[in-house]
């Protein structure tokens, strides 16, 4: 790919890759020019200079006060608040060029539902380049105008920044293309390219194809696009959508025909639960706070909780959950990797390899799944008052007799010195009773403690648990034991409660949002690295093997209820009490 330069006079630490810029050099009284890559900071684009969210470096301490519409970050007290390292940039001295947006997969449900929307709310925050354009492709006949007719009716504006919001969208609408065509003709995509360069005008032009459709279409749709729509003078990137395969021989094979096309640098493979702020979150929560990082580890910590849960079945989706089920839908993937994110060594910095080589290590010291540390389960019909609710085989699109899991309890070990013998538990489901996803840790019992005689006999009930709440409703909360006011001596359990709403006067963005960006950006920590890929299906793959060979019945459970009783069973084995069952949930 060639590099085309354009010239700047700032530095600032961020690099878009492969598009250098002249810089003035003042070296004692001479005054020379030299080339560097093409740089901006995060919020460059035109919504003055800010910190990344998602790297996070270099990074102060950030006032909440950074919610205040189209601020910069401040200080306490209003002031701007400086970023070391970086200086603003002279922006439309860089943005000559275009960034292409083709979502293949236009007409579908993900591009519609998310990706679409995440592109409008970084173009009303002004988080993209001036000279953006963003193009649907996939079968369905459609012209423009229906592509922008059919994305409209599910872009909204941020509740706290509504003012100019229908002029955006007209403006947004108006950068929208589509082209329509089959995913494996060389020929469509040809036609793409022709349209895209139309576009383009000739100036450099970084291209992002966003793969939103099935796996299987994958391999067809970047050998298409890598031969005939890639960029000519400047980088081509392509997010992938899970599911990456079923277990580690189809991944491979995935990433081996994905790597005929691609280096492992234009891949992007997405797993959104990486850009959700609470998990964007742990990061900084461990590391940045003196209180929380001593405690991390079996010394301190009794188990680990993952929990993800849904209050509705795969209505409209059993076609591809039937070949998935909830551990590949869920846990090998979303809940792994915060697994890894939360149990992961000091990186040696932020960088996306620094991470990435981290989150390796632990999936690696991990063990895999066995059949006796899990329990499957599938939802079945239920009915309540003159409501009723249909079974996941009821699904028309689901095979008649079906075993594959709708939920599933595990207790996985990581094998290294900070967590051996910590159970972590992991648990999914669909069509339970609450929508919900957190991580919950449970922290071991006070040594001799004082107060033992005020808590009963349930000592496990008195242990500290710390809670952060992914969604929905973002929290993070510690759980204590507290006196009651009075003169007795009375101990109950309080929360010391960071409810985001309550704390922070803006809105959170989409996870599509901040990968998105991530992905326009080049930076590749949320990303999942093929080793890691590799690392995690090594887990799960004999275990999914043997349910599968073995056709390990599911344990029914009613729609809407709280799943099988066997994960209560498997959590008992390992000394563990859910946390998110009992008072109130909480
Ligand atoms: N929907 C969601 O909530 C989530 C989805 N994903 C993943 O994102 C990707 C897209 O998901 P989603 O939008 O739900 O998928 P859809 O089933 O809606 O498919 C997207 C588009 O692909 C085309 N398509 C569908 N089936 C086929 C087929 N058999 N052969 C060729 N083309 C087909 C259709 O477009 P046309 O007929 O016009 O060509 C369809 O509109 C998938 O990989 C999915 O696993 C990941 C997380 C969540
Ligand atoms: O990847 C997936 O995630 C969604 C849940 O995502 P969320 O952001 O709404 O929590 C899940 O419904 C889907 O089955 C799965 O493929």
């Amino acid at each position: 790919m060639a590099n085309v330069l354009c010239p700047l006079t700032i530095v600032t630490s961020y690099v878009f890759r492969n598009e250098p810029q002249l810089v003035s050099k003042f070296s004692g009284n001479t005054h020379s020019h030299v080339w560097l890559p093409c740089i901006r900071t995060r919020n460059s684009a035109r919504n003055h200079f800010q910190l990344r969210s998602s790297n996070g470096h270099p990074l102060n301490a950030v006032s909440s006060h950074d919610g205040l519409p189209g601020s910069a970050l401040t200080t306490q007290d209003g002031k701007p608040l400086p970023v070391e390292g970086s200086f603003p940039l002279l922006d439309s001295e860089c943005t000559g060029s275009n960034l292409t947006i083709t979502v293949v997969g236009a007409s579908g449900d993900l591009a519609k539902k998310k990706i679409f929307p995440a592109l409008f709310a970084l173009f009303y925050e002004d988080w993209l380049p001036e000279n953006f354009l963003v193009f649907g492709f996939s079968r369905t006949k459609m012209t423009d105008e229906e592509l922008r007719n059919m994305i409209s009716k599910t872009l909204t504006c941020r509740i706290d920044k509504r003012e100019n919001c229908e002029d955006k969208m007209d403006q947004f609408l108006k950068r929208c293309f589509y082209h329509s065509g089959q995913y494996n003709s060389e020929d469509h995509f040809s036609e793409l390219d022709n349209k895209l360069k139309e576009k383009e005008g000739g100036k450099l032009s970084n291209r992002l194809f966003y793969l939103s459709i099935p796996p299987n279409i994958f391999v067809d749709v970047v050998r298409c696009a890598s031969l005939k729509a890639s960029s000519e003078n400047g980088w081509t990137r392509v997010i992938v959508e899970k599911p990456f395969g079923r277990d580690s021989e189809s991944s491979s094979e995935l990433t081996r025909c994905l790597k005929q096309y691609l280096s492992e640098d234009q891949i992007f493979r997405i797993d959104h639960y990486l850009g959700k702020e609470l998990v964007e979150n742990l990061s900084v929560l461990r590391f940045s706070n003196l209180v929380f990082e001593p405690l991390w580890s079996r010394n301190y910590i009794r188990n680990v909780q993952l929990i993800f849960s849904e209050d509705f079945g795969t209505e409209g989706r059993g076609g591809y959950f039937d070949n998935y089920g909830i551990i590949r839908d869920i846990m090998q993937n979303h809940l792994l990797q915060i697994l890894a994110l939360f149990a992961m060594e000091t990186p040696v910095s932020l960088d996306a390899e620094d991470i990435r080589n981290e989150k390796v290590k632990v999936l690696r010291s991990m063990r895999p799944l066995e059949l006796e540390n899990v329990v499957v389960g599938q939802y079945k019909g239920h009915s309540k008052g003159s409501k009723s609710y249909p079974a996941y085989t009821d699904d028309p699109t689901v095979p008649n007799g079906s075993l594959t899991p709708t939920f599933a309890a595990a207790a996985l070990f990581i094998d290294n010195a900070r967590w051996d013998g910590v159970p972590f538990l992991m648990k999914a489901g669909k069509a339970l009773h609450t929508k919900r996803a957190e991580i919950r840790v449970q922290f071991r019992h006070v040594p001799g403690n004082l107060y033992k005689k005020n808590f009963g006999t349930d000592l496990d009930k008195a242990t500290n648990e710390l809670v952060l709440r992914v969604q929905p409703d973002e929290a993070i909360y510690l759980k204590i034991n507290n006196k009651v006011p009075g003169l007795g001596m009375r101990l109950d359990r309080s929360d010391l409660n960071l409810l985001f709403r309550a704390r922070y006067q803006r809105e959170i963005p989409d996870a599509y949002e901040r990968l998105l960006l991530d992905a326009i950006e080049g930076e590749r920590r949320l990303f999942i690295r093929s080793d890691e890929l590799d690392a995690a299906w090594a887990l799960f793959t004999p275990l999914l093997k043997e349910i599968e060979n073995k056709k390990i019945a599911p344990e029914l459970y009613p729609y809407g209820s709280r799943g099988p009783v066997g994960a209560h069973y498997l959590a008992a084995r390992h000394n563990v009490r859910w946390g998110d069952v009992g008072s109130e949930d909480s």
